[in-house]
């Protein structure tokens, strides 16, 4: 509600935004997702849980079944001529040419924006080049560009204008650790600008690194949104003990009612019971039987913790 009355409307807003597609495939399914203005949002879910087919309805790529989905306070896809050139998207990789650099791919998108200015074009372009760390590889033909320049060049075409929203559809999907780092890195930096960010992503770790609010989709369906210390704070953590006594300890914590215990090492982890325990009685029960411990405590929850915790089931990262 903050955010309502310091900025005006959400970013994004969905009520009961609804996709069937015509083989009879529920898609989304009465989704309601509140996006922040500021914030750095992340739309988790497994492939296939509806992420892009929620994504394509922001964008007016595809009218929903049912239901609404609004975009900087303006419903989609009618207001799209108004609303689109504030946003800047990329979804599902950028249509590039192979055969013209980088710099001249830029020249060509921003060619093709009735409402940009001939005479500041080169002025744009080189702004949006030097912003994802492009200026160096500009001059090279785009096909000869790793997956990660192409992903970066994408993201410069969306940024040659002044943006209020990205919306950005898996920008890390193939990308390696230093890609992916980049990609990061450039998201802080629009965030701490001022843009609104939406990006979705299969990746929990990805998420909890670079966001502020996370949404979670599993099957069409929203499990769950919020600030992403909220989400990982409801989840537990788990109990971690450090011990030379592993076998001792597992029976010990398997008596005391710690489920799913395993072990690496010198190290036993837990699932805590779920009726609260004094902590402190689960380490005397360890003393007690003998058991030599050398640290005792609980890990932070993760996102994925939370996500588990939500489905029963591990997060699917496959793809
Ligand atoms: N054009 C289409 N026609 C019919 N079914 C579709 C179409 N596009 C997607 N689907 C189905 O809708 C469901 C949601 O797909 P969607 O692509 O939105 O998920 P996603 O979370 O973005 O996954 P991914 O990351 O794999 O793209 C899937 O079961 C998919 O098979």
């Amino acid at each position: 509600m903050e955010e309502l009355s310091a900025a005006g409307e959400p970013a994004i807003a969905t009520h009961a935004l609804t996709k069937r597609y015509r083989g009879g495939q529920l898609a989304v399914d009465r989704l309601d997702l509140v996006v922040p203005r500021g914030s750095v949002f992340g739309f988790l879910g497994p492939n296939g849980s509806g992420k892009t087919t929620t994504i394509r309805m922001l964008m007016g790529l595809i009218e929903p079944t049912s239901g609404v989905a609004r975009v900087l306070g303006e419903e989609m896809p009618g207001a799209g001529r108004r609303v689109l050139p504030r946003v800047g998207a990329l979804i599902e990789g950028p249509a590039l040419y192979g055969f013209l650099s980088g710099r001249d791919n830029l020249v060509r998108f921003d060619a093709a924006d009735p409402t940009a200015d001939p005479r500041t074009r080169k002025a744009r372009v080189d702004a949006a080049l030097d912003r994802v760390g492009l200026v160096a590889a500009a001059g090279k033909k785009a096909r000869a560009y790793s997956l990660g320049m192409k992903q970066r060049l994408g993201l410069a075409a969306a940024l040659l204008q002044p943006r209020e929203l990205l919306v950005l559809d898996e920008p890390t999907n193939g990308l390696d650790p230093q890609g992916m780092r980049e990609i990061r890195a450039l998201v802080r930096g629009l965030a701490s600008e001022g843009t609104t960010v939406f990006l979705s992503s299969h990746l929990l770790d990805e998420i909890e690194q670079v966001c502020t609010h996370a949404a979670v989709m599993a099957q069409g369906r929203l499990l769950t949104q919020g600030t992403v210390a909220a989400l990982a704070s409801s989840a537990r953590g788990r109990l971690a003990v450090t011990t030379p006594d592993t076998a001792e300890a597992v029976r010990v914590l398997k008596e005391q009612g710690v489920n799913d215990l395993t072990v690496d090492d010198d190290r036993v982890t837990g699932e805590l019971p779920a009726v609260a325990r004094e902590l402190a009685d689960l380490n005397a029960a360890l003393v007690r039987a003998g058991v030599r411990v050398r640290s005792f405590g609980t890990e932070r929850a993760s996102l994925e913790d939370a996500f588990v915790a939500l489905t029963g089931e591990g997060f699917d990262v496959a793809g």
